[in-house]
């Protein structure tokens, strides 16, 4: 029997995730999203064809999974207040929120049930996600499978055993896609800078991306040698590469993503009281 997947809060990393999961076969009949507001949910009903609910508690009692998916600062809110219904029905539950333990929102939720943390980022919305996943000693193997396939539905997963490090794959992946968009922006500036319409620019630069992402997963050389194989000596892609190196760009990286792991660290000290 297919199981019906609740998703709590209806924006954009459940908006992404359902739309990967519709796209890759999941049946609509299947999915329900829920918001207190009927305007955020009517444009997925009407685009995806998913069911949609206004009352938390109605959604969970028809739920085998119950994905939480509301901004960390009202989580402790909407988990107690659905914390009767989770607990008579005792679904599976996926927490996309940055930062919160797994503890922490079992605690919220009553306590003893099967939890599974994930980290997700956008992309899930095009079938190229990436996605962490921890799961507490309460799931067992059905509904690791179960979680496994609804986030491969919309992209990579890879588990982790050991629940510190999703704020790791927050800084690589759940994080990541910003970074890249921001390197499109500077991307575009520069290449109008030079010459280009931005329309021109935009695109040559995000087909690039595209590009090296694909070829360097489907290499079996690292990036390091890939980056050696556009470097004519002497040539342009050299003076490049030397600028960026000079102007710093992994320290500039590295600290970039450890200021994003303490923040998840720090909005679990900041949100996590019991
Ligand atoms: N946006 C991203 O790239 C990523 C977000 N996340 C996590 O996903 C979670 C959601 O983030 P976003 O989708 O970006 O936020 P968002 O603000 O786009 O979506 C939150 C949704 O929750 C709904 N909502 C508010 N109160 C509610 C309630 N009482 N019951 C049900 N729904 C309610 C809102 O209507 C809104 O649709 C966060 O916990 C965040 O840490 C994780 C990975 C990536
Ligand atoms: O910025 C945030 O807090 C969320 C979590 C990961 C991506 N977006």
């Amino acid at each position: 029997m297919a199981s019906t997947i609740t998703f709590i809060g209806a924006g954009n990393m459940a908006g992404a995730i359902i739309g990967g999961m519709i796209e890759s076969g999941f049946s609509p009949d299947d999915v329900i999203a829920t918001s207190p507001s009927d305007d955020v949910l009517a444009p997925l009903r009407e685009r995806l064809g998913i069911r949609t609910e206004t009352d938390n508690a109605t959604a969970v009692a028809q739920s085998d999974v119950v994905v939480l998916a509301v901004k960390p600062q009202i989580m402790r809110e909407v988990c107690e207040q659905m914390r009767e219904a989770v607990q008579a029905r005792r679904p599976l539950i996926v927490s996309v929120a940055a930062g919160l333990p797994a503890e922490i929102l079992e605690a919220w939720l009553g306590g003893a049930l099967p939890l599974v943390r994930c980290m997700p980022n956008t992309p899930a919305l095009v079938g190229a996600g990436a996605a962490g996943l921890f799961a507490n000693d309460r799931v067992d193997e059905a509904q690791r499978r179960l979680a496994t396939e609804l986030m491969e539905a919309v992209g990579l997963v890879e588990w982790v055993e050991d629940e510190a490090l999703l704020d790791a794959v927050t800084a690589v992946s759940g994080s990541a896609p910003a970074y890249f968009f921001l390197m499109f922006e500077a991307m575009e500036e520069a290449g109008v800078t030079l010459g280009l319409p931005a329309d021109t620019a935009r695109r040559l630069a995000m087909q690039t991306a595209l590009g090296a992402a694909k070829m360097a997963l489907a290499s079996d050389q690292p990036p390091a040698e890939l980056k050696r194989n556009v470097m004519s000596p002497g040539g342009t892609t050299e003076r490049a590469i030397a600028h960026l190196e000079q102007a710093e760009l992994r320290r500039i990286m590295a600290e970039a993503m450890t200021a994003c792991a303490d923040r998840a660290a720090e909005m679990a000290d900041e949100l996590g009281q019991r």
